[in-house]
């Protein structure tokens, strides 16, 4: 049988690395146990025959590629169980650990839902009774769940939600039903066959008083028969652009009936007579959309990391044209506009896995601050989920169609795997959170805190540069810390932009809620340039910390992707920059001048040449799922992205 041969190109690319490849994936997994657990992992599962497929997964029907996603989903589950009884310290439900094996498999899992927020839910919002009664059954799949909350005729808007939950004090028993068909419960993954229980999210009624959306733990198909049960219509809502085997279905009620114990009670109550028993703050019942948005950044980077990967080992051994007659066909990796499509693609993966991290731990500690009662850092890691979420997901997404085009014609076969990366990416930018509207909700706290620094008022860390701004400018000298001063100055002037757009709105005669949709342009804007200064600044920090502690060679090549991402974006966002008033070179001094404004100056920050020489890459080598990118480094043509 023939052996795969490895590419000469690719061999050579390889024997140029200037850093230890081990190091790097240790960094990227977190560390040498990171490695060491992936790797096992990994191992457990390349070995497994029934993983690979014999026929792709294009040719079969809707049913069969059902059935091979259900068949491989329980391998992995089981592999993932067998490993965490082994290994106590391999937290499965880390969720990167939990969705990296899932995605082991090609196919999106009928069960990502279950193991992605149906076991958050109960671990978030379930009491502890009730996490006694459910939360081992779920983590060992003797029950398979999802999560229910998006209906037919509203996904965003949740105090929509026509769902109803009546209490019945004289069963002590929820009644749920559909009243329209708009109500029916629509997208949610598993629903189609998978799922034999769902979390409902639903608009709680007692004693004729609404108390609006809580959450139900709700049995929907026998456990014997895997039938619907009486008064639940269920079924699978057909085809989509990717996830196909996501099983997303829909959920009607008829008058269906639950007991009492199966509201999930950890924030609200509804005691046996009736009487409701308010939660902490409202915003509780939200909480597993802000883990799911904080997984998605960590995520949205692993899967641009593998779309980077495949297209910067493409670009190593793909040769087309010839520039020099009678000269060899060069690698495409040799041409800089090959190299301008891949290299963001890796830097950004980098930059939204180290931002995901830091994200990850900052909802970390608001989760010990809630379980202590404390929410005063609930409103910012709101704010900051639904900025993240969004930006990443969309950079995740534009970057792997970036990268699928940088392979040319097998970029656009199924067997590149960019096909269903950007499937799956694609979905990301909508589901837990539409784009547009997670970057209005960070607008809403963006205006408060503007508010807030006009008045002096001490400002929580990641909008604590407000009251600077607003009141001294920095002088600017041309270093990566400059940069990041720079976007925070154009987020301020963003910020103030669009508050004095609802201001202008307002003072013309309209009322607020006219005056917020006509500035709400602005308002998305503002919230863009505030994440991308986040993740600017986060890259940037990320990576000083830790170069300190590792090898030279390896922090050069960290430190240069960093620097490429922040030249990369301040030239994306250069108009932004125009905006931002300076005085002649030695001293800059940030003033945002709105375009608006009669005395702008638009004068350019010049010298804005980034030169980033022996950049990155290469050749990479892959192996199966991880993320360990093995770079080679290679002098690169010295070359100037430009000024601005
Ligand atoms: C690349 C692969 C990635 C793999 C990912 C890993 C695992 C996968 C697992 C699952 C993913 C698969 C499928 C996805 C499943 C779903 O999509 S579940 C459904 C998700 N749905 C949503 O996200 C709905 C979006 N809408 C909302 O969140 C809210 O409706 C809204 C937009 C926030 C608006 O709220 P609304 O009720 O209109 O009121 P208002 O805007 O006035 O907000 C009220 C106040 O509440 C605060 N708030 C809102 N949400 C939260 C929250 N989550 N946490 C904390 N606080 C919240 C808001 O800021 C307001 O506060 P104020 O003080 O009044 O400003
Ligand atoms: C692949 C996939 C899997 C999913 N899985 C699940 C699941 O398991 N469980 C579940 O409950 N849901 C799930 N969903 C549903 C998902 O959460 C919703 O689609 C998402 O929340 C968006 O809501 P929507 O579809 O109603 O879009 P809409 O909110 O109707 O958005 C449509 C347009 O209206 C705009 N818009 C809406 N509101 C505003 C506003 N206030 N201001 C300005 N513009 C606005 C949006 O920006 C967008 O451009 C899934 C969706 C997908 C695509």
């Amino acid at each position: 049988m023939a052996v795969n041969k490895v590419n000469e190109d690719l061999l050579r690319e390889r024997a140029r690395y200037t850093f230890n490849i081990e190091e790097l994936t240790n960094f990227i997994d977190g560390g040498e146990e990171g490695t060491r657990n992936r790797r096992e992992v990994e191992d457990m599962v390349i070995h497994v025959k029934e993983l690979h497929d014999e026929v792709p997964e294009d040719y079969l029907s809707h049913k069969e590629r059902y059935e091979n996603a259900v068949k491989k989903g329980c391998i992995l589950i089981d592999l993932l169980k067998e490993h965490v009884l082994r290994h106590s310290s391999f937290d499965a439900y880390k969720p990167s650990n939990m969705y990296r094996v899932l995605s082991m498999a090609k196919e999106v899992s009928p069960v990502l839902l279950h193991m992605g927020m149906f076991v958050p839910t109960i671990f978030g919002q379930a009491s502890a009774e009730q996490q006694e009664e459910w939360l081992h059954k779920a983590l060992m799949l003797e029950i398979i769940g999802t999560y229910a909350q998006t209906e037919l005729g509203h996904g965003t808007f949740l105090r929509g939600l026509e769902t109803t939950a009546t209490y019945d004090p004289s069963t002590e028993e929820f009644v749920l039903h559909s009243p329209t068909l708009t109500s029916y419960k629509w997208w949610p993954g598993g629903l189609g066959q998978t799922a034999n229980h769902c979390i409902v999210v639903a608009q709680l009624y007692s004693r004729e008083k609404c108390y609006g959306v809580h959450a139900f733990l709700v049995q929907i198909r026998d456990s014997e028969t895997h039938m619907p049960l009486p008064g639940i219509k269920v079924g699978d809502i057909g085809p989509k652009l990717g996830f196909q085997t996501a099983n997303n279905g829909f959920l009607g009620f008829d008058h269906f009936r639950i007991p009492r114990k199966n509201m999930l009670m950890r924030n609200a109550q509804v005691l046996k007579d009736g009487r409701y028993v308010k939660s902490k703050s409202d915003k509780l019942t939200y909480g597993t959309m802000m883990l799911v948005r904080v997984m998605i950044v960590s995520d949205a980077a692993y899967e641009l990391s593998r779309a980077a990967t495949i297209a910067a080992r493409y670009s190593a051994v793909r040769r087309q044209s010839m520039p020099r007659p009678g000269q060899p066909e060069p690698q495409i990796l040799d041409y800089v506009t090959q190299q301008h499509k891949v290299f963001i693609a890796i830097a950004t993966s980098h930059a939204l896995r180290l931002t995901g991290g830091w994200l990850w731990d900052a909802y970390s500690s608001l989760t010990h601050d809630l379980d202590q009662g404390n929410l005063d850092q609930l409103p910012e890691l709101h704010a900051l989920a639904c900025c993240l979420k969004a930006i990443s997901s969309r950079d995740s997404n534009s970057l792997v169609e970036q990268c699928r085009m940088s392979c040319g014609g097998h970029g656009y076969m199924s067997s590149s795997n960019f096909p269903t990366i950007y499937g799956a990416t694609a979905a990301t930018v909508t589901y837990e959170g539409e784009y547009t509207v997670m970057l209005l909700q960070t607008a809403r706290y963006l205006m408060k805190a503007w508010k807030e620094a006009l008045g002096g008022i001490v400002l929580t860390p990641t909008v604590a540069y407000m009251v600077t701004y607003n009141k001294a400018k920095p002088a600017w000298v041309n270093t990566p810390e400059a940069i990041i001063q720079g976007f925070h100055a154009v987020a301020v002037g963003k910020v103030k932009e669009a508050a004095d757009g609802i201001e202008y709105h307002q003072n013309s005669g309209k009322d607020y809620e006219d005056a917020w949709n006509a500035a709400s342009v602005m308002l998305v804007k503002a919230s863009e340039c505030y994440c991308r200064a986040i993740i600017c600044e986060t890259f940037w920090k990320e990576i000083q910390k830790h170069s300190r502690s590792m090898s030279r060679n390896l922090a050069v090549v960290l430190q240069q992707l960093s620097e490429l991402y922040l030249s990369y974006w301040v030239l994306e966002r250069s108009g932004d920059f125009f905006q931002v008033r300076t005085v002649p070179l030695t001293r800059t001094k940030f003033e945002f001048v709105s375009f608006a404004s009669p005395k702008c100056h638009c004068q350019m920050c010049t010298g804005f040449v980034a030169h980033i020489t022996s950049v990155v890459v290469l050749a990479v080598q892959v192996s199966i799922q991880n993320l360990t990118l093995t770079f080679c480094t290679r002098k690169r043509n010295e070359f100037d992205i430009g000024s601005c």
